[in-house]
């Protein structure tokens, strides 16, 4: 039995809410957005792939989103489909809104940045009459991605699936999530979050993400205090991720695990965490050690920055243990344990 002790009766392990959008990943990078001329089309969206990710690692998954209810929409709701993801509380925007896309530009080897376009977006549109008890009764746990917090109806809707798993015994998973996009102001971004990761029995985000939850409540806290603080509120878990710095797992019982990156060449920064979380709720689910879930998470995280897409390149568990397994033949048998 793990940290977290997940009702094992239920048909889910995971339904996640938030945005399923497209990726545009050049074919010709290495050189400006402007200047690429040819694209591969992924689905994406943080929760969708990180769906995607957790489905081909063996878990039963579900959805709860909005998308567009055009031939984009049809291709994302396809897509998972064919990879096993539940798709019944996916539902179909009403007023011509879109589904968001995003172009990654991968500069050079070592610089990429992404351009998202997210104005009258079909993933904000979830609203509450979307969230379903009965579905949600029927799952181990749900992850919240931040961005559906970012306007309303997705914003309500997000709270009542949060309130009906606290209502249900259902375990609650804050993936932070920040994108500027979509958010009015830091006010609305630190209470929103705030709400949420008070709620959460585990909570993944970057030292920024934790920075922008925090600032309505102590500015300039220490990852330590981060932890101490989300614990004392009841969180189990307190993931916090340093990019290419690595990552350190709180748990609530005092004790951290610090796990840093796979070498790999990278030819995106973009990816890292939804493989990350992937995997890392994947080690969570099996009931495995904290440290053994961060080197899942890490090595998927690593697979992923040195991939080209993101969902399409979501690794099965055979290929994250023969990865992990080829680093540290390589590497020596410590690599990623700090
Ligand atoms: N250059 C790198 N080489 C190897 N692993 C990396 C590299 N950069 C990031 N990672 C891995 O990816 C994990 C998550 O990256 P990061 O901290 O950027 O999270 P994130 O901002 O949520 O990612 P994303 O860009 O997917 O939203 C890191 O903790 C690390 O394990
Ligand atoms: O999170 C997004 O909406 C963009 C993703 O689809 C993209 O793959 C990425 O940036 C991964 O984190």
């Amino acid at each position: 039995m793990g940290i977290i002790e997940f009702d094992n009766t239920k048909k889910y392990d995971l339904i996640l809410l938030g945005r399923v959008a497209i990726d545009f990943n050049p074919i010709d990078y290495y050189k400006p957005l402007s200047e690429s001329v040819t694209f591969k089309k992924y689905l994406g969206g943080s929760p969708a792939n990180i769906a995607v990710g957790m489905a081909r690692l063996g878990k039963k998954i579900g959805f709860i989103g909005k998308v567009s209810d055009d031939q984009f929409g049809d291709f994302v709701t396809n897509y998972f489909n064919k990879e096993g993801i539940d798709t019944s509380h996916i539902t179909r925007c009403t007023n011509g809104e879109k589904l968001g896309l995003t172009f990654t530009e991968i500069l050079s080897e070592t610089e990429s940045s992404i351009l998202m376009y997210r104005d009258s977006i079909a993933d904000l549109q979830l609203d509450v009459k979307d969230i379903d008890e009965d579905y949600i009764m029927n799952t181990k746990a749900i992850l919240i991605s931040g961005t559906a917090l970012a306007q309303s109806p997705s914003r309500e809707a997000a709270l009542k699936a949060l309130a009906l798993a606290k209502k249900n015994n259902v375990k609650v998973i804050f993936d932070v999530d920040y994108r500027p996009y979509n958010w009015k102001n830091d006010d609305e971004i630190a209470i929103y979050y705030s709400v949420v990761a008070k709620e959460s029995d585990v909570i993944l985000g970057s030292r920024e993400e934790f920075d922008l939850t925090e600032q309505l409540i102590e500015k300039g806290r220490t990852d330590l205090e981060t932890a101490k603080y989300f614990h004392s509120q009841g969180c189990k878990v307190v993931v916090i991720k340093h990019g290419k710095e690595g990552s350190t797992a709180y748990t609530n019982d005092g004790n951290q695990y610090s796990i840093k990156p796979f070498p790999v060449k990278l030819l995106k920064s973009f990816g890292g965490g939804d493989g990350y979380a992937s995997a890392f709720l994947y080690g969570l689910f099996e009931g495995l050690d904290i440290i053994d879930c961060l080197e899942l998470g890490s090595a998927s995280a690593a697979l992923l920055v040195a991939s080209h897409g993101c969902s399409e390149d979501m690794p099965d568990i055979k290929s994250v243990k023969e990865f992990i397994a080829d680093s540290k033949k390589k590497y020596g048998d410590m690599i990623a344990r700090a």
